[in-house]
């Protein structure tokens, strides 16, 4: 029996829950041969009875193929029971993204005010800053970011993964991007009702193939409705980004979305506000800063959630034209200024999700009460 055939054959083994193999995955450890007997130790990001099942009986048979005289012996292990921080957190029964350190929402009191913007540039810039990143648009009733990245008409594709379906989210520059936009029209978002779309976030959370990631950015739908309760039933939510512009009624709606953050029983820390269109800057004078919506709306929700101005964009026409064109604002190099504003942006909320995950526990997820 040859070590090498061994490994070779755990490679053909995919993890159900990140898609990748059990050997690129560092999954395998303490291998031991001695014939006829094999064993080793599978690092387990969950223990669900179901899934160890799977595991077992796919190493099983991947050794048995090569080896059918072997005596295979799985040792199932789970270090992320001692993991701290992040949405990893203590042993938690059913988290369908182990793998996944940081769950960050995006949310506003009200649409239009760019939170679908902020989403996907820091999305962007968190990831220039080298961070693992994907996307996840759970706005049901406006998705734009299928446009915002230059994906829309596309569909994600299922994949059986021993037995179950999976979904297999697309990618746009480098990030796994899975938006409610791929499976239901605009028209029918507005006819299927709350429960309907928040089951389709919360299968985007559960059956899809993400990868290992720091970061999972999900683009809310604004104020407060069935998506977000359905969110912190479902994932830890490490923190939450709040994203207003200047003015006093955006402020007014984005303080009742802040507050639902802070209801007793769901405690999502926030981690600071985006200020959207602070100013108005013409492309021909990039120096000029004109304050049509008013001043210092991010500043006072700040202080209110008792977090901090992550940063100011300002409206500028490079960023609707990013937006439409699929080529997001970010990623415009000619634009330095913008690219400045969301590179601190992300630099903030990378800074504030680690100072959270320093002093906080994992945010618990929320029973669903019957
Ligand atoms: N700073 C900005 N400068 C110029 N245009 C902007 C800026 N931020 C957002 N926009 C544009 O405003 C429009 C609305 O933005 P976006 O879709 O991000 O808002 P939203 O809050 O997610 O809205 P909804 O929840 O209704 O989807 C888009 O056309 C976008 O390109």
């Amino acid at each position: 029996m040859e070590t090498s055939k061994i490994v070779k054959a755990l490679a053909t083994v995919q993890d159900p829950n990140t898609g990748q193999d059990l050997i690129t995955a560092n999954m395998v450890l303490h291998l031991k041969v001695e014939p006829p007997n094999v064993s080793f130790t599978l690092q387990l990001p969950k223990l669900d009875a179901d899934y160890k099942q799977q595991l077992n009986f796919a190493c099983q048979e991947a050794i048995l193929a090569v080896y059918p005289q072997a005596e295979v012996h799985v040792h199932m292990a789970n270090p992320g029971a001692t993991a701290s921080a992040g949405q990893g957190g203590g042993p938690q029964k059913s988290n369908p993204l182990p793998h996944v350190r940081n769950i960050i929402a995006v949310a506003s009191g009200k649409g239009g005010v760019g939170k679908s913007t902020v989403a996907v540039n820091l999305a962007l810039a968190l990831q220039d800053l080298g961070a693992v990143v994907g996307l996840l648009d759970a706005d049901v009733y406006g998705p734009s970011i299928p446009t915002m990245l230059g994906l829309q008409g596309q569909k994600p594709t299922v994949e059986k993964v021993y037995g179950k379906p999976k979904i297999k989210p697309l990618f746009a520059y480098g990030m796994p991007v899975m938006s409610t936009g791929f499976v239901v029209e605009p028209e029918q978002a507005v006819v299927l009702r709350g429960p309907r779309l928040s089951g389709i976030v919360r299968q985007f959370l559960e059956e899809c193939v993400w990868p290992p990631m720091d970061y999972l950015i999900i683009d809310l739908p604004p104020g407060t409705g069935d998506v977000q309760l359905s969110l912190v039933q479902t994932v830890s939510v490490t923190g939450a980004v709040l994203v207003t512009t200047p003015q006093e009624v955006a402020l007014a709606d984005a303080i009742k979305a802040m507050n639902m953050f802070f209801l007793p029983d769901v405690q999502v820390p926030v981690l600071g506000v985006v200020e959207n269109m602070s100013w108005f800057t013409p492309a021909e004078l990039p120096d000029h800063k004109y304050f049509l919506f008013g001043k210092d709306g991010g500043k006072t929700l700040a202080k209110k959630s008792n977090s901090m101005l992550l940063g100011q964009i300002p409206l500028v026409q490079s960023i609707r034209e990013g937006g439409d064109a699929g080529l997001p604002a970010y990623l415009n190099k000619e634009d330095a200024i913008t690219r400045e504003a969301w590179m601190k942006v992300a630099k903030n909320v990378a800074r504030q999700t680690a100072l959270r995950n320093e002093l906080l526990a994992a945010t618990p997820v929320v029973e669903v009460k019957r």
